[in-house]
């Protein structure tokens, strides 16, 4: 998929106000500093479209970016913030859990993890927490470049592994990705391609 035109539309902390066409959409979650906000510069190939930033808690609020005039991707505050405080903390899990929940449009999530860390409480936690309530997703490991081709094949192997031992009988699809080095790009697009193809044929009918 050639990304001929990716535009931000709005920024909010509630999902009622989140732009209300009926088109795909792909969210992009994980923890603080993962490289959501970098994916998303990465994919769309602008450079600042999605702030980022090397202090964790960069984004803040649900951020719609609608690419092509058909689909949106949605950038996200990360979780496991530890500076936040716990109020602040409480309304975000608020307002992150009701745009999961109640955003229709909502075709596919991806959970980010970085590719040097093993399976943390928190990733798993809210993947269980997507399971249980049907929300699909994929994993994307993130920061790729960091590690070498090896470590890359048995880290992702063993992370799997943790997710069929613990979770599923089979792993939800992933990705492998660097934002720098801008691998993973070609991967994901025709993936969301696919969905957004059976999307368009779906609400034809
Ligand atoms: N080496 C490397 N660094 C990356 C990559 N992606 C992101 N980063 C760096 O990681 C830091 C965080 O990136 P962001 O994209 O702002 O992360 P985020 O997940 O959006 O963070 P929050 O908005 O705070 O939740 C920045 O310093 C990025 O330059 C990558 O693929 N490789
Ligand atoms: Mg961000």
């Amino acid at each position: 998929m050639k990304i001929k035109s990716a535009d931000f539309v709005i920024s909010n902390s509630d999902v009622a106000r989140c732009p209300n066409e009926p088109i795909p959409e792909y969210a992009f979650i994980g923890r603080s500093n993962v490289g959501k906000s970098s994916l998303i510069n990465m994919l769309t190939e602008r450079k600042s479209l999605a702030k980022t930033s090397g202090r964790p808690g960069k984004t803040q609020l649900i951020n719609h970016f609608k690419i092509n005039e058909n689909w949106f991707l949605v950038d996200l505050p990360g979780y496991g913030y530890a500076r936040v405080s716990k109020r602040d903390k409480k309304t975000f899990q608020k307002y992150i859990t009701n745009y999961f929940l109640q955003r229709e449009q909502l075709v596919c999530s991806f959970v980010l993890v970085d590719i040097r860390h093993e399976p943390q409480p928190i990733d798993m936690e809210f993947m269980q927490w997507m399971g249980e309530n049907g929300i699909p997703f994929a994993i994307i490991f993130t920061k790729a470049d960091k590690l070498k081709p090896k470590a890359i094949e048995r880290d992702v192997k063993t992370y799997l592994d943790t997710l069929t031992a613990d979770m599923w009988e089979e792993a939800p699809q992933h990705f492998v990705t660097s934002a720098s080095q801008r691998s993973g790009r070609d991967e994901l697009l025709n993936f969301i391609d696919d969905i957004n193809e059976k999307f368009f044929e779906a609400t034809k009918k």
